[in-house]
């Protein structure tokens, strides 16, 4: 028997009918099939890069830009939304600042500058800056095998990159593909995503003759964060580690490694549905269909808020699969009640 088919079998043979775990079913598998072996644990971290985005100097956001400083040294100090619930749930997290705009670092310094240039004036950034900001990503993920996690999740944070991440999309999307740009932090005000995707729509198509691979995208109109998160991403197939992804930024990040290396694809795995107007596409340039996600909560916070609570499911997926007792046994078990049943009515009958 492979480990395919032994996997097939260990989860077939659990004490309950065949797929009524659903979709956290199909994910274990999947995680399993990423391990190359059986593990009886889920030893997750989660990973938020965080950095600034030059293009909110075009007035896209209707949040200040200093929220991602702000938000991100309460990430580390653990009043922010997802480490709250990484702490409620006993999973560690680190905050790697790889270009917030402030003199201090916050978090894991992989700070590659103050914040990406403003894309609707000049490329977000340099050649190299792209490659520090991937290699930051990568590093985070040696670090996390060394450590000994087998599981990661990853979030994000940084004022302005629904923008950054709608227009990689964009550049890497099918033609004419400006509708994915949508509300951001700003639910509702309709007029402020129309100068949004006039800001993607003019920077897609100044870059265009430089843009040839995801990576370019990245370089011309993206950010240190989905940099970093791509990079870490490919890192995880290097490693065998399975993540989960969160929202729509993270899944924009994961659609970038997909086209750089589509063996990406066998280590990732979605966790909610974010609202995000171009989180669907951004799923299926990644190979991941709408129905595959566990979580659908109108969730729209960013963080790895969405990734963090499916890991918290995912471990007791884990903890049933290993704990819970077989198909087998129980059905040797109702065997052994059976003929005692028809035994005794036997004996009363005599
Ligand atoms: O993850 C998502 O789908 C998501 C959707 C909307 C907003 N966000 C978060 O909000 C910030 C970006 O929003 P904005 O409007 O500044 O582009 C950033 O810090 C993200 O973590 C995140
Ligand atoms: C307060 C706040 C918290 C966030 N967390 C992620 N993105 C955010 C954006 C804002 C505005």
């Amino acid at each position: 028997m492979n480990f395919a088919e032994e996997v097939e079998e260990r989860i077939n043979n659990m004490a309950k009918p065949p797929g009524s775990l659903g979709i956290w079913e199909k994910q274990i598998r999947k995680v399993f099939l990423a391990w190359g072996h059986f593990e009886k644990k889920l030893n997750p971290v989660h990973l938020i890069f965080a950095a600034d985005n030059g293009v909110v100097r075009s007035g896209i956001v209707q949040q200040l830009p200093e929220i991602t400083y702000m938000q991100s040294k309460h990430m580390v100090e653990g009043s922010a939304a997802v480490s709250c619930f990484c702490r409620c749930n006993d999973i560690p997290w680190q905050v790697v600042d790889v270009g917030i705009d402030h003199e201090e670092a916050v978090g894991i310094n992989y700070k590659v500058a103050r914040g990406t240039k403003d894309f609707s004036v000049e490329p977000a950034m340099t050649k190299e800056e792209l490659n520090k900001a991937l290699r930051a990503g990568q590093n985070m993920v040696y670090w996390a095998k060394k450590k000994g996690y087998n599981f990661l999740s990853f979030g994000e944070m940084g004022i302005g990159n629904t923008t950054t991440s709608a227009a990689v999309l964009t550049a890497i999307a099918p033609p004419n593909a400006a509708f994915l740009v949508g509300y951001g932090s700003a639910q509702g005000n309709y007029s402020q995503v129309l100068q949004k995707r006039e800001i993607v729509s003019k920077g897609i198509k100044r870059y265009a003759p430089q843009i040839h691979t995801a990576a370019d995208a990245i370089r011309y109109v993206g950010g240190f964060d989905l940099a970093a998160l791509c990079g870490a991403m490919l890192a995880c197939r290097e490693h065998q580690l399975p993540f989960y992804i969160d929202g729509f930024i993270t899944a924009v990040a994961l659609a970038c490694a997909v086209q750089l290396n589509p063996e990406v694809r066998n280590y990732s795995l979605p966790s909610h549905m974010s609202r995000e107007s171009g989180m669907g596409m951004a799923l299926r340039m990644a190979g991941i269909d709408e129905y595959e996600v566990p979580i659908h909560a109108e969730m729209a916070l960013g963080e790895g808020t969405g990734a963090v609570l499916a890991s918290v499911i995912l471990r007791s997926v884990l903890y049933a699969v290993t704990n819970m007792a077989t198909l087998s046994s129980i059905n040797r078990e109702a065997e052994a009640v059976a003929q005692e049943k028809s035994r005794s009515i036997i004996n009363k009958e005599k």
